[in-house]
């Protein structure tokens, strides 16, 4: 999660820092098969992709969705014909993928061997931003869950429910079980306790209980609110989590962890 000390572009940074297919957890079929999805809270406008297969960078091209298309989400190999459309050369499917996550596909091939437990907390990435002007955005971009059936799409590809943006109160992007987070819609969730008082953190924690309770999923969000007040919270074992704000960056792993290291320019 980024709070940007600069008027940058917050589309164009969070694209970059989740810029990876490379290391996904792979498919049934032993693929990396990719959701992604961006959004700009300035206006709504929002793209998406799903199931999409041999994109080393799936968010560029979520990105493109919303920017070149009048659609939201494109899928599987309308995705790919828009790809290659726009100038995105495939890479071979094989380049994407990690000797890491090809083992612990071969292990999870044997019945009831994966889970779903095990799963949370891999190969997703999410950011969400704020700038100077108080523009918002969000992206998230995943494999999935491991061993997924092939054509399966998530939580990440669907707006609302792996991220959502709105510069009126904020921004949050998900990771979790991908068919809880939809269930509960999880972002728009937080966002709406948002809106009617809640923190972010008690926005954050609210919606991660309400998953609990309804539909007994785990999960972790990344939220940053219309003030630049952020949050990460996460009710599975761990989430990889950093923010940068006022030249410090804060980052955990473990429940209730928070280092903080400052990252100002020293003076040339
Ligand atoms: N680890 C994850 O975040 C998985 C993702 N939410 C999905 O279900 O596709």
């Amino acid at each position: 999660m980024i709070h940007s000390m600069m008027s940058q572009v917050t589309l164009g940074i969070i694209q970059e820092l989740l810029s990876l297919g490379h290391g996904s957890v792979l498919n049934e079929e032993g693929e990396v098969e990719m959701d992604a999805i961006i959004m700009d809270g300035k206006d709504l406008t929002s793209g998406a992709v799903s199931a999409v297969k041999c994109i080393a960078n799936p968010i560029k091209l979520a990105r493109l969705v919303m920017e070149k298309t009048n659609h939201l989400l494109l899928t599987s190999q309308g995705a790919s014909l828009f790809a290659k459309a726009q100038g995105i050369s495939e890479v071979p499917g094989e380049q994407l993928i990690t000797e890491r996550s090809r083992e612990r596909w071969r292990k999870n091939l044997k019945p009831g061997s994966n889970p779903v437990a095990y799963q949370l907390g891999l190969g997703t990435v999410g950011a969400v931003a704020i700038d100077r002007q108080g523009n918002v955005a969000c992206a998230t971009s995943t494999g999935g869950m491991t061993n997924k059936m092939v054509g399966r799409v998530g939580d990440t590809a669907c707006i609302g429910s792996g991220g959502y943006a709105n510069n009126s109160v904020g921004a949050v992007s998900t990771t979790g079980h991908g068919e809880s987070i939809m269930k509960v819609i999880l972002a728009r969730l937080i966002l709406h306790y948002m809106e009617n008082g809640m923190s972010t953190e008690e926005a954050a924690d609210a919606g991660l209980n309400y998953m609990k309770t309804q539909v007994d999923g785990s999960g972790g969000v990344i939220v940053v609110n219309s003030a630049g007040e952020w949050t990460a919270k996460f009710s599975t074992k761990q989430m990889s989590w950093a923010a940068i704000k006022d030249d410090q960056l804060h980052c955990g792993i473990h429940t209730g962890e928070n280092e903080i290291v400052s990252v100002a320019a020293s003076p040339q």
